[in-house]
């Protein structure tokens, strides 16, 4: 019967795409006659005018009259011009009428792809790259500018009615770069199982703040809306439970108004009660499993213990496998998890052996990959052919997305990649192309440079004089996070600022209200964490003092300054840490706070990936700090001894 359906669907989408592509030519053939007459008409006066123009040099007497013909030949050519323009006109307006038509016949007619420029390697980048082991595909990524923009309601994105209103309501009026090239791939592709021939994977670097996020989001929900029956289709896998939460969020918002039903694995609540949020958990055991979720988002390792404990959870119908923050999922090895959802991919028939075999009323019994193959079910069943019984090539397209995605080969080999692209957004000016990482233009970037005695005071100093509503400061451990939250707790005490406002011989601003710092590690629970958090984005808490927890990934878009009070030791980190401000397009700070015997290392660090000179250098003198040393040593004294 679903063979069936298929094909009726298949068949009224070709019957439906050719009655679009007819309607599409009819209109090209009225806009190319159209344009055909305008030209004519143009050559036609044209050529009076050169005729006019020879009457005037022959005859004097005929001066006066030239000037009348001249005057009446160019208001001629005007109203020509005029008649052409207005033939753009016609033709814009036929082009707007044609674009209203494809809206109308949407996924209905098949659209070009947008086309982006691939960058012309150096034969001595190829030489290298070939030499690191980094396949062609990797070393000659498909390029986006930055600045590149659609408006959500292009037809080249192929996006439903539903999806585009949808993004609307949510204020997402035009595409980002990164949307512009990953959506259209994905969305044309839209087939929920393709057994004959896997869809080609996809690699997407693009910088923080870019919205990755909703380049998948967006594809995945308008793919998967199309289902009848609910199977776990799109599995995102990120690294921490934080950013599970976010997703889901996104998600969530999107998906309103389909019937998609998206579950979420991350260890937070128990087992038990995951299982049964996720899959049908009774005793029986269905042959294809039987998912309560379309869209899983998960941390690597509660899923592992779900695949290969829980009953019923299945990757066999996956569609979309997507790698978020792949480079550091790569990274780390979390029981094997790559291996084990490859696995569970490529090799049903492994994980159907090890659930024993099917009894058949038949009086046999079968090993699952038998039980499903079309000759069983033909020949004890009398069922038509379905696609799960025949040869399967792997459907799943995997998406791996970074800002700093890996090239390592060995790691991308770990993947085992089917057809991939990379998709890199980045600049496509020379100079720019060079720096190893593509931080978001809307950021500006300072160091400066201070004893470790004096750190805390600076950020004392950046906070009262700089006006900061929304910042992150990142320090090198929970241990160090913990006590700078203390301090700047004491510190923050409006009698202290009062006095240190009335004893200061500077200029110093210290405002009236509260800076209202707290501290975000993993040492809180869940529950602290959210409520933090919360607070963060309505902006009751202004400094959030956390450990690398947050710097990756985290939207959080009311922060507009990162202050690096330890800075980090690799250039991923620094590009993660200070993403988490300047993000879609907004403008953003990021202050780096360098003690002397660091600065050699962190400028050879920002040197390497071709950063350094985006970096500004700040004097800040130390004798500004004066008015706040007596205080601090008082807060300092009372923090090591309570
Ligand atoms: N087309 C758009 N129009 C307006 N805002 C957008 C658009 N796309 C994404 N955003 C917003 O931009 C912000 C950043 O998006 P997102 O979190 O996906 O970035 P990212 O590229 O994943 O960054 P990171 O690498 O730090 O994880 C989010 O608040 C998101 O809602």
């Amino acid at each position: 019967m679903f063979q069936i359906q298929r094909y009726e669907i298949e068949d009224e989408l070709r019957e439906s795409s050719g009655l679009a592509t007819e309607r599409l030519t009819k209109i090209n053939d009225r806009v190319k006659l159209k344009r055909k007459r305008a030209t004519e008409e143009i050559i036609k006066k044209s050529s009076e005018l050169i005729k006019s123009r020879e009457s005037q040099e022959n005859t004097k007497i005929k001066r006066k009259n030239k000037t009348s013909a001249n005057e009446k030949a160019t208001s001629e050519i005007d109203s020509v011009i005029e008649v052409t323009e207005q033939g753009d006109k016609g033709t814009n307006l036929v082009r707007q009428e044609q674009n209203e038509e494809v809206h109308s016949e949407e996924f209905k007619v098949l659209h070009s792809f947008p086309t982006f420029d691939k960058p012309i390697q150096t034969t001595q980048g190829a030489a290298e790259s070939k030499l690191l082991g980094i396949p062609d595909w990797l070393a000659n990524p498909v390029v986006i500018d930055p600045e590149t923009k659609l408006s959500i309601d292009d037809s080249s994105l192929g996006l439903s009615n539903r999806l585009r209103n949808r993004c609307k309501a949510l204020g997402i009026h035009e595409c980002f770069a990164v949307q512009t090239a990953v959506i259209p791939l994905l969305v044309h592709n839209r087939n929920l199982s393709d057994i004959h021939k896997p869809p080609g994977d996809i690699c997407v670097s693009a910088p923080t703040g870019s919205g990755k996020t909703l380049a998948y989001v967006l594809p995945i929900i308008e793919i998967l809306s199309k289902r009848i029956v609910t199977r776990l289709r799109a599995l995102v896998v990120l690294p921490t439970r934080d950013l599970v939460m976010q997703v889901k969020e996104t998600f969530d918002a999107f998906c309103k108004g389909t019937s998609l039903k998206i579950g979420i694995v991350t260890g937070q609540q128990s087992f038990i009660h995951e299982r049964e949020q996720i899959v049908d958990s009774s005793s029986e055991l269905f042959i294809g499993g039987k998912s309560k979720v379309d869209i899983l988002i998960s941390t690597p390792g509660r899923l592992i213990e779900h695949l290969s404990t829980s009953p019923n959870f299945t990757l066999q119908h996956l569609r979309f496998l997507i790698i978020d923050e792949a480079d550091r999922l790569l990274n780390q090895s979390y029981q094997d998890w790559l291996n084990h959802i490859l696995k569970a991919i490529q090799q049903i028939g492994n994980v159907a052996d090890e659930r024993g075999m099917i009894n058949f009323d038949l009086g046999t019994s079968f090993n699952y990959d038998d039980a499903i193959s079309s000759v069983i079910m033909e020949k004890f069943f009398n069922l038509p052919k379905i696609d799960i019984s025949e040869t399967k090539v792997s459907a799943v397209q995997k998406l791996l997305f970074s800002a700093t995605l890996t090239r390592n080969p060995a790691k991308i080999a770990s993947l085992r990649l089917i057809n991939p692209q990379y998709i890199s957004v980045q600049s496509l000016n020379k100079d720019e192309a060079e720096t190893k990482y593509t931080i978001p233009t809307t950021l500006k970037e300072f160091m400066i440079i201070t004893s470790s005695s004096l750190k805390p005071l600076m950020v004392l100093h950046l906070l009262y004089n700089l006006h900061i509503s929304s910042a992150l400061c990142f320090t090198k451990s929970v241990d160090s996070a913990h006590r700078l939250a203390r301090l700047i707790q004491l510190f923050d005490n409006s009698n202290l600022r009062k006095s240190i406002q009335e004893n200061s011989t500077l200029n110093t601003v210290i405002p009236t209200e509260s800076i209202i710092a707290a501290e975000y590690s993993s040492d809180l629970s869940n529950d602290e964490r959210k409520n933090i958090l919360n607070k963060f984005k309505r902006g009751d808490i202004r400094l959030l003092i956390c450990s690398d927890l947050i710097a990756r990934g985290m939207d959080l878009d009311r922060v507009n300054t990162v202050i690096n009070y330890d800075i980090p030791v690799y250039m991923k980190k620094y590009v993660h840490r200070v993403g988490r401000t300047a993000r879609a397009g907004r403008n953003g700070d990021a202050y780096s706070i360098v003690e002397t015997q660091e600065v050699k290392y962190f400028k050879d660090m920002l040197r390497k990936a071709g950063h350094l000179d985006k970096v500004k250098n700040i004097n800040i003198k130390s004798t500004v700090l004066d008015h706040m040393k007596d205080a601090y040593q008082v807060r300092n004294y009372l923090i090591t001894f309570n």
